[in-house]
């Protein structure tokens, strides 16, 4: 790079960084829950920057708070077992035996590689899943689902705990029963459903599409409630992007000011979408 070069990226380096202050002003002691999907994970130098963003903010003050899926490693592990596994409406059939494997999976494999990221980077993250200090109780969502559950009784206390220690944590999407089982949630719907309950400033569903799409392909930037019902009856809001919209409905009709679908895949996504003007993704608000 020629050295004038070099001194425009600098400046524009220096521009980014004085402009982020206003938002850091903005989100300094917010609650930003962020859906962190199993198709987002990528290498583990994509996992080392996603970990340096969480870090970063909670450097300036935002008590981050991390819910991951982990769908494709799950599907691993069945196909590795020999079970089969299928999903309806973007949920997984449960039986006990997936179950088993669910909570092997997330709460085990997929959970503390998340914790040991945010680690490496100098963060403090605890790994949690919803069956801890009660912080999730589930009801069954769907005889026909199985052991799939739809949180109906949040305790967030254990968070309040964590956020006053500056620890950052980190969430397995599953939940407790009346009678002492174990339900296996889709992760945007626990996601959402912890961002109602902290009733959170922001919500961002990372995902690996650029946003939710409108038929001819196109994101759409800003998204009603009532949008997202016609796209969803018409099919053009499909698969494992209904609970996302489903998610973002119910976090929005339960206090999470705005929600964000946006693509984890992109570098230091989460920072572009809090810290700048170039948020990236849909957004549906309050
Ligand atoms: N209208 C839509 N806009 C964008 N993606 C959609 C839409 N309808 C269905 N999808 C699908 O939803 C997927 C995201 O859901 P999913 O694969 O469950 O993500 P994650 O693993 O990140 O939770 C996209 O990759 C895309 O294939
Ligand atoms: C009920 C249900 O479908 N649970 C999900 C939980 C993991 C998840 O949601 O993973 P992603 O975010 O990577 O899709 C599952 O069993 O796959």
């Amino acid at each position: 790079m020629r050295k004038q070069d070099m001194n425009r990226d600098w400046i524009a380096t220096a521009r980014t960084l004085s402009q982020a202050l206003p938002y850091m002003q903005r989100y300094s002691g917010a609650r930003v829950v962020i859906k962190l999907g199993g198709h987002a994970m990528g290498s583990d130098e994509a996992m080392a920057t996603f970990a340096a963003d969480v870090v970063l903010m909670r450097q300036v003050g935002v008590n981050p708070v991390i819910v991951h899926g982990g769908g494709p490693m799950i599907n691993a592990m069945l196909e590795k077992l020999d079970i089969k596994s299928e999903f309806v409406n973007g949920k997984r059939v449960t039986d006990k035996a997936t179950m088993d494997v669910v909570e092997m999976v997330l709460s085990g494999l997929v959970n503390k590689r998340i914790v040991q990221a945010i680690n490496a980077q100098g963060g403090r993250a605890v790994g949690l899943s919803g069956k801890d200090a009660n912080l999730i109780e589930c009801i069954p969502t769907d005889p026909a689902l199985g052991l799939v559950g739809t949180p109906n009784k949040m305790d967030p206390r254990i968070l309040e705990t964590l956020f006053a220690q500056e620890m950052i944590p980190v969430i397995a999407p599953l939940g407790s029963g009346a009678n002492g089982e174990t339900y296996n949630i889709n992760g945007d719907t626990a996601a959402g459903a912890i961002a109602g309950a902290l009733k959170a400033d922001r919500l961002l569903l990372l995902t690996d599409v650029s946003g939710v799409k409108n038929a001819e392909g196109e994101v759409v930037t800003e998204m009603t409630a009532a949008q997202i019902r016609e796209m969803t009856a018409d099919g053009t809001i499909a698969g494992g992007m209904i609970p996302k919209t489903e998610t973002a409905l119910d976090a929005i009709a339960s206090g999470v000011r705005a929600v964000v679908i946006l693509d984890g895949r992109a570098p230091n996504a989460c920072l572009l979408e809090l810290f700048t003007d170039h948020g990236a993704g849909s957004i549906i608000r309050r």
